[in-house]
């Protein structure tokens, strides 16, 4: 038996010595690169922090102390060592071992959001609590990656935790996993301070310049010196305040920088945090994405950020071959931006996932990559189109959550005219509740003057992306999912005001059901369409492309028929159905009106079909659900028609 398989609790490992501990990294990080080849997922990022987590698990007592992590995609290693490596092979599979924090999974998981930024927030709040309720001697440790902390609300927690002067004080520590990378390799000014702490290769080259130049410079310089050269000796020197930069100004202990892969030195770093009682405490972990696997250290876009099933001995995945929704986009882009200097794009540390890379090879100086910042991302472009450009902002779907107020407040009040592209719009599937995209359309429903365009196949994504980028005096947002983008799927005719006509009901037949198809969901229309025929309904279907502001014809259309369904990649409460609602309302129309769009729940993992099975978009269940709601002489009619075909 491996020393992880005996492992199923993390007290068992204060009793593995040093060596013992060495052993049990690398049954790690073989374990780790064997089993997520085979299943997907953040292998890069929980290379990482092997030496990391087993530290924390060592020096820290979780559940009575509080372990916390930023995003959550790097609990691997977390979840191997809080007995969960039985299920391992489930992982971000239907009714399996999330990738992220699960409470239901264990005692030691505590967030769940995959929402980056936020888990100094909850540590703020947990070690207010623990003082108030008299547990002063439970810490809270937030683990929050680099690329995290270029998040603003890491900056609101830090501003709160470094102004506690309680005594005792909280007992509150922040570990910065600083592995210089988000997806690539983290940008801004405050990335930049952490460059200069940060042992990379360039240590030694910092390290000799400190001996030829810190030296000679008086007692800062030396003083600096002595501090880079203390983590050489493993934190023998307190790195003294002009050394640790802007975390010494706010007031918070700064303890590192600490080689991270070195256990011993970790230990050493947690333990001196955990005895300090002079207040909150930042300990700076330098580490490497992918460390201990070659494929995934070599790969300079991400360093393994995210892997779907890959050759464990080589790194290298079968490339797919179909197309995805991204690069339609990521090619469409280009093209635009070559008829119009003013168009910029963009993004929020997720360059490549977000289909720029084609963009900012071909015009670096027109591309924005502003960190984890969604809210500054938002407001800069309202900047951006103030001075006379044109920006497009691409985010996950999920991800503009953050950016709601900045999207409403600086974008729509203005009239700027700022085009948002969402990828991984609706029901994603392995990342899980927070990752699902499906709160956009029901959220963009108030913005007022906001159009908003939802393509049911390449051919619109490229014709509505244009169309979206010619309006100057509003936000507009194109919304596609995850995944491949299928065939193009033609109209039967266009109306006056952009909507298209995808089916007719025959001559002469009742016009039983209008089936609106939002997305791209067209496909999915088409079949119920089919299955209701069989049943003698004959239904209209129509895509509107844009589905807010609702089309004219769409009202008009739903008028003629004797029911409307809805079908939408989004939440159905507050989503494109309740608008036709409202709008069929105001129409003075009391026609009966079928939502059919996700739940009003947080949505599992899965594969993203099983996702939409499990939240009744599945063809079947539309029918049946179609057919139940419809008026009865309708039903009744078909049902007559039925038996008189058979
Ligand atoms: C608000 C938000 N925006 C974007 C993302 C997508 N995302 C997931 S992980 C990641 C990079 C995180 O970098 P870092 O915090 O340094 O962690 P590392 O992967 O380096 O361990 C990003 C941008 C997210 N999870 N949350
Ligand atoms: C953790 C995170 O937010 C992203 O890395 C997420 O896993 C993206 O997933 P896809 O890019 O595979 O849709
Ligand atoms: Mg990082």
């Amino acid at each position: 038996m491996t020393f992880l398989e005996s492992i199923n609790s993390p007290s068992q490992l204060r009793d593995l010595d040093d060596a013992e501990c060495e052993v049990l990294a690398k049954e790690i990080r073989d374990y780790l690169v064997t089993t997520v080849a085979g299943t997907g997922g953040h292998l890069g990022p929980n290379l990482g922090v092997v030496e990391l987590t087993l530290g924390l698990h060592r020096i820290f007592e979780s559940p009575h102390d509080t372990i916390l992590f930023d995003v959550g995609h790097q609990t691997y290693v977390h979840k191997l060592l809080t007995g969960r490596m039985d299920d391992f092979s489930s992982l971000r599979q239907r009714d399996g071992l999330s990738g992220y924090p699960s409470r239901a999974e264990s005692e030691h998981d505590v967030i769940e959001n995959s929402h980056a930024s936020a888990s100094l927030s909850w540590a703020d709040g947990i070690a207010k609590a623990h003082q108030l309720k008299g547990e002063s001697d439970r810490h809270v440790v937030a683990v929050i990656g680099d690329g995290a902390l270029t998040g603003g609300m890491a900056w609101e927690a830090l501003n709160t935790i470094a102004a506690d002067k309680s005594t005792p004080p909280r007992k509150l520590i922040i570990v910065v996993n600083d592995n210089g990378r988000s997806y690539a390799p983290t940008v801004g000014g405050f990335a930049e301070h952490l460059d200069e702490l940060r042992i990379t290769s360039g240590y030694e080259k910092l390290l000799s310049w400190g001996k030829s130049t810190l030296q000679q410079s008086g007692a800062p310089g030396r003083a600096a010196y002595s501090a880079i050269h203390g983590v050489k000796r493993g934190l023998k020197d307190m790195v003294s305040a002009e050394q640790a930069g802007m975390f010494d100004e706010l007031g918070i202990k700064y303890l590192g920088p600490v080689d991270g892969h070195d256990l011993p030195t970790v230990e050493k770093a947690f333990q001196r945090a955990k005895q300090y009682d002079g207040g909150p405490v930042i300990v700076h972990m330098i580490t490497q994405k992918g460390q201990g696997y070659d494929p995934a250290l070599n790969d300079d876009a991400d360093q393994f950020h995210s892997v779907g099933v890959i050759d464990p001995r080589t790194g290298k995945s079968t490339p797919s071959k179909q197309t995805s929704w991204t690069s339609v986009f990521g090619q469409e882009v280009v093209q635009l931006a070559q008829s119009r200097d003013d168009i910029v794009a963009v993004t929020a540390a997720m360059l490549l996932p977000v289909g720029l890379a084609k963009f900012a090879e071909a015009y670096p100086e027109r591309v924005f990559d502003v960190g984890i910042a969604e809210q500054h991302a938002v407001a800069s472009a309202a900047g951006l189109s103030y001075g006379g450009l044109h920006p497009i902002v691409c985010l996950y779907a999920t991800f503009l959550n953050r950016a709601f107020d900045q999207l409403l407040m600086d974008v729509a009040l203005h009239g700027q005219g700022v085009t948002f592209v969402l990828d991984r719009a609706g029901i994603t599937g392995p990342d899980g509740a927070s990752h699902h995209g499906i709160w956009d359309m029901a959220m963009l429903r108030i913005v007022p003057g906001l159009k908003l365009a939802a393509p049911r196949d390449g051919a619109r994504l490229t014709e509505e992306l244009a169309e979206a980028v010619a309006i100057e005096d509003a936000p507009t947002v194109i919304r596609f999912p995850r995944g491949s983008v299928g065939a193009d799927i033609p109209a039967v005719r266009r109306l006056d005001d952009g909507v298209d006509v995808l089916r007719e009901v025959p001559t002469g037949a009742a016009k039983d059901v209008l089936i609106v198809s939002v997305g791209p969901f067209a496909g999915r229309a088409q079949e119920v369409a089919e299955d209701l025929a069989e049943q003698g309904i004959a239904s209209t279907i129509i895509d509107p492309r844009w589905v807010l502001p609702v089309p004219g014809s769409v009202i008009d259309m739903a008028i003629e028929h004797s029911l409307v369904a809805v079908i939408e990649d989004g939440v159905k409460i507050g989503g494109i159905g309740s608008q036709i609602r409202s709008d069929l309302r105001a129409a003075d129309s009391r026609i009966g009106v079928l939502e059919l769009g996700a739940p009003d729940e947080f949505l599992p993992q899965g594969t993203r079909d099983e996702i939409l099975e499990y939240a009744g978009l599945d063809v079947a269940t539309m029918v049946s659900e179609i057919v139940h709601i419809l008026p009865a002489e309708v039903r009744n009619r078909a049902q007559q028609g039925s038996r008189r075909a058979v």
